[in-house]
């Protein structure tokens, strides 16, 4: 039997909608909408069309969108002081800084410079920190995102073998995090990782986010694992077209094969990003309002 298909952008779609219904009770109970401010520099073209879909996803979720395009030459002291200014708006509750930022920018300082209260992305050393050890804070939205998936999937995951083939601060570890918390047994992957297919191979879950297109092969699946692709890698075009494929990190026909379930490319955890975003703010404007967000509400 071929493996399940995990439909990210019809979960995403779901959870959208409850978060809009949910920020409408806010702004009634409030007096004001939940604020999101994303902030882009730079012409990067994916980035433009990730701000402009996260600015639409927010408006029809009931909730106020704050865009600041600025451009590609933009100094780090211009940016640090906008963004000095939305951690002072009582209209803003989240803040969100579109990356990659252009090369002469660093990354670090400008995350730093959000205040971890709305730091909606997650990547704050503060909110990283929380995560590690336990406390409630802002969890990144990709690797949230395909936590809810798992568990939506799954149920309890307990015992389960995980294993996390990235390493990165914004979806690797926090990964892992997640997974651990949820009492899976996890494994980081990378690469340097002497044997990756064997260890591969013990995974009940597999999480790839190496960012390379197709490196994750159907044989080095255990039969009946669940795959989370969150890969989003473009191929070179076929001749004759403009742009090429989207394809994840995992061989997907192949691993249709072995797999339980998969998450496709593009349609799997991509769309669960946004959506936990809008979930993320809603979760900051009600602690920044004082409210308390009705329980189990998310
Ligand atoms: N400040 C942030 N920057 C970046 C983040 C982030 O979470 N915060 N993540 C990515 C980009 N991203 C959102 O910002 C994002 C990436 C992909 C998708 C998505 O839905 N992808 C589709 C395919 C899209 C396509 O056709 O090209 C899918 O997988 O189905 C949404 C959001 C880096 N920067
Ligand atoms: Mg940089």
């Amino acid at each position: 039997m071929p493996a399940q298909v995990i439909d990210g952008k019809a979960f995403a779609a779901r959870l959208r909608e409850r978060v809009g219904q949910e920020a409408a009770k806010f702004a009634e109970a409030a007096g004001r909408k939940a604020g999101l401010a994303v902030v882009l520099v730079g012409e990067d073209a994916a980035s433009q069309v990730y701000v402009r879909s996260k600015h639409k996803a927010t408006v029809a979720a009931h909730m106020e969108s704050f865009e600041h395009r600025l451009p590609a030459d933009t100094a780090e002291a211009d940016l640090l002081a906008l963004v000095a200014q939305l951690n002072a708006d009582p209209a803003v509750d989240g803040i969100l800084v579109q990356l990659p930022l252009p090369d002469h920018l660093d990354e670090q300082a400008v995350i730093a410079a959000i205040s971890p209260d709305k730091d909606v992305d997650g990547f704050h050393v503060t909110n990283a920190g929380r995560l590690a050890v336990g406390q409630s804070g802002f969890v990144p939205c990709t690797p949230l995102g395909c936590m809810m998936l798992l568990t939506d999937r799954l149920g309890d995951l307990s015992g389960l073998e995980a294993v996390v083939i990235g390493r990165s601060n914004i979806v690797g570890k926090p990964m892992a995090q997640l997974l651990l918390d949820a009492n899976a047994t996890v494994t980081i992957a990378h690469s340097r990782t002497r044997d990756l297919p064997a260890v591969v191979r013990r995974a009940d879950i597999v999480v790839a986010a190496v960012g390379r297109a197709e490196m994750v092969k159907a044989e080095w699946l255990k039969p009946q694992a669940t795959v989370i692709d969150v890969g989003i890698n473009r191929l070179p075009p076929e001749p004759g077209a403009d742009k090429g494929r989207l394809v994840g990190d995992v061989d997907y026909t192949g691993a249709q094969g072995v797999a339980a379930a998969i998450t496709p490319v593009p349609g799997g955890v991509g769309p669960m990003t946004i959506a936990v975003l809008l979930r993320n703010t809603l979760v900051a404007a009600y602690r920044n309002a004082g409210l308390d967000l009705p329980e189990g509400a998310l």
